[in-house]
């Protein structure tokens, strides 16, 4: 049983896939995933998306270090909408972030990130890395790092790491487990090469699963494989 995890999730995890904003259906899902695994006492960092805003590679008609300030600004919103909604459900939440000064975020603080923990709150570190060119899913593996996460969770549309995106081509084919080095070798585009990059270096396991498929995130917290593991080293 994981006792700290960082889950990444994407943004359409609030909106529904290919869809933007928030689908209350979605975050009351979500919500029902999470307290299950917080009832067992795990201390849960999120890193949020925000494919479900903004995306700074589709605003092409804007220059990229604009276009990816937007981006970072939509992982705020989904934070703070996230604090809010998870209040509302008993589940206390403290929102983290080196990009804004706003009343309901906190800066981030290493030595207060295990005092959250210990009273009992659910961290969201919103705003990305701060800086643009970046994904959220560098992210995840940085505060992963940080926080002394035992792994990272990446919650998403696809069930795990596939040779080819599965969402293009049907004859994808589905690792149960791969090392951090065939994932940048293949140049397998489910996490960006500085996520896996940052992970190798810190040995932060990755177990990247369907967010969507009911009951996941809780096997995976008892240590089940439901999609697929990156990991260091020998992968057979
Ligand atoms: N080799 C691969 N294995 C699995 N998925 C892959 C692969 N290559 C590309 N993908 C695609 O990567 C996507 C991962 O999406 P992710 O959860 O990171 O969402 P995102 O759109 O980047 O996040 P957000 O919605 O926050 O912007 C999947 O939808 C899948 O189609
Ligand atoms: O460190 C970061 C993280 C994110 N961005 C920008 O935000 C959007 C949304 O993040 P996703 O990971 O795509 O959900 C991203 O497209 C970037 O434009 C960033 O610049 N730096």
């Amino acid at each position: 049983m994981y006792k700290k995890v960082l889950l990444k999730l994407s943004g359409e995890v609030l909106s529904g896939e290919g869809q933007k904003g928030f689908n209350l259906d979605n975050i009351s899902y979500l919500i029902k995933e999470l307290k299950q695994i917080l009832e067992y006492g795990t201390n849960v960092g999120i890193v949020i998306g925000a494919g479900n805003l903004f995306r700074g590679r589709e605003m092409s008609e804007l220059s990229p270090t604009i276009a990816d300030q937007i981006g970072m600004l939509g992982t705020v919103i989904n934070a703070l909408y996230l604090k809010d909604i998870f209040e509302k459900n008993g589940i206390r939440t403290v929102i983290v972030s080196q990009v804004t000064s706003l009343p309901s975020i906190r800066p981030i603080h290493y030595d207060d990130i295990n005092l959250y923990f210990d009273a009992g709150y659910l961290v969201i570190f919103a705003g990305g890395t701060s800086n643009p060119f970046f994904t959220t899913d560098t992210a995840a593996a940085l505060r992963a790092v940080e926080m002394k996460a035992e792994i990272l969770i990446k919650g998403t549309k696809v069930p795990g790491v596939f040779d080819k995106d599965p969402k293009i081509y049907d004859d994808a084919k589905k690792y149960e487990k791969l090392t951090f080095d065939e994932a940048i070798e293949k140049n397998l585009k489910i996490m960006d090469t500085e996520a896996f990059s940052i992970c190798k270096r810190y040995n932060m396991h990755i177990m990247v699963l369907d967010f969507f498929e009911k009951g996941n995130l809780l096997k995976a917290i008892t240590g089940e494989n439901v999609g697929t593991l990156v990991v260091p080293g020998d992968s057979k």
